[in-house]
């Protein structure tokens, strides 16, 4: 357990050595995780259990592009994998892991098989915080609990395979065995975490979806975007507009931030670019500050649960979740970045090797 105070604030971090392999086993060893759902988070999180040695079975119904997925990574039809029901029913431990539509939708299903003593587990506070809407109550004879890593899933499962970890919010919401705590971080910790950070379910949602619409996800690409059409509109080239708003970022400026901060990252750059940097980073802000206000109220009154709801709950989410990306995919900026990621020297042929 480790005290970070910054400014005014302690909070608390939980970290490995506070749930070392034998404790984790200790915690666990009665235990049948049920995963439910193979997306991105199921199948990381899923994985990195089996490989940790927690008895692990899959919930994913027969006959899709995911099921033949979880064939491909191991999981044994009739040992380790079930329909979502009969993993429900067989784990005493189910982590939800289907879509938050998916979760709404199934939750007629699965709800009987929670009986009392298990432990329902969520990577995300949405289907709890927002109960009214997707009728989620869980019986009050269970434990509810969360670990909801701060990444992608498919970097939750690289860095495990890296020997690295990722962050994760914690939280309990309802302890029903007086394990609940003791569930959750050996949990935590077997998918993958490397600090455990404590929060609401309430807390965790709405910093979730105001962070991926925002700065994460939603704004970066809005701001990407602007930045690409006054270049374009003034003359520059796609490469050049580009390279000069996204390569530059991810391959050469973001890695120093993520390496020792943003003032590492401006201390690395010539004294033109701080200063011109100093000088116009408030004018962002305070552009974009009242954008950031809509979005978090918009998030903080359900506004945007509803619409997630409502837009993925309809039989042809999918089709139109593929066209919006490949307009993406397909729009001259991204068409740019496709042949700029492959002239990177790593994206090449190797050299042939000098003959010895
Ligand atoms: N994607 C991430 O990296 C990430 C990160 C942190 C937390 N989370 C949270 O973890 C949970 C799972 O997220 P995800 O991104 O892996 O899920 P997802 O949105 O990709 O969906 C997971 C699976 O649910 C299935 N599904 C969707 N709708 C369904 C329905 N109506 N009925 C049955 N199955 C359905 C789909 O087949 C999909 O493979 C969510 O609560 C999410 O908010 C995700
Ligand atoms: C990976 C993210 C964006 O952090 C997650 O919150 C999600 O919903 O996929
Ligand atoms: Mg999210
Ligand atoms: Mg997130």
């Amino acid at each position: 357990m480790k005290e970070i105070r910054i400014g005014d604030t302690v909070e608390v971090a939980i970290e490995r050595a506070d749930y070392p392999p034998e404790r984790v086993r200790d915690i666990l060893k009665d235990e049948v995780v049920a995963v439910i759902g193979y997306g991105v988070q199921g199948r990381g999180q899923s994985l990195n259990m089996r490989d940790n040695g927690v008895r692990v079975i899959v919930g994913q119904r027969k006959g899709s592009s995911t099921y033949d997925k979880c064939l491909e990574d191991g999981w044994k039809p009739g040992e380790t994998l079930f329909d979502p029901e009969e993993a429900a029913a067989r784990g005493t431990i189910v982590q939800y892991l289907l879509s938050d539509a998916g979760q709404k939708e199934m939750w007629p299903r699965i709800r009987p098989h929670l009986t009392a003593g298990k432990a329902l587990y969520f990577s995300h506070g949405f289907a709890i915080v927002f109960r009214d809407m997707t009728g989620v109550i869980p019986p009050p004879d269970i434990d509810v609990i969360m670990v909801a890593p701060k990444g992608s899933g498919t970097t939750v499962r690289r860095h495990f395979l890296e020997g690295r970890g990722i962050n994760s919010s914690f939280a309990i919401y309802q302890d029903a065995t007086g394990r609940a705590r003791d569930r959750c971080l050996a949990l935590g910790v077997a998918i993958g975490s490397g600090y455990l950070f404590e929060t609401t379910f309430e807390k965790e949602v709405i910093s979730d979806l105001t962070g991926e619409r925002g700065v994460l996800m939603g704004a970066i690409y809005g701001l990407w975007l602007a930045q690409y059409e006054v270049l374009r509109e003034h003359g520059h080239s796609p490469s050049e507009a580009f390279n000069e708003t996204v390569e530059e970022a991810t391959q050469s400026l973001y890695p120093l931030i993520g390496e020792r901060g943003m003032d590492w990252m401006y201390a690395n750059c010539s004294t033109t670019a701080q200063r011109g940097a100093l000088d116009w980073f408030r004018i962002f802000r305070d552009a974009t500050k009242p954008v950031f206000e809509r979005l978090y109220q918009s998030v903080a009154s359900g506004a945007e649960a509803r619409r997630v709801l409502e837009a993925n709950s309809r039989p042809d989410y999918r089709q139109q979740l593929e066209k919006e990306l490949k307009e993406i995919a397909e729009s001259e900026m991204w068409q740019a970045g496709a042949i700029v990621r492959s002239l990177r020297p790593e994206s090449q042929a190797p050299p042939p090797r000098p003959a010895s």
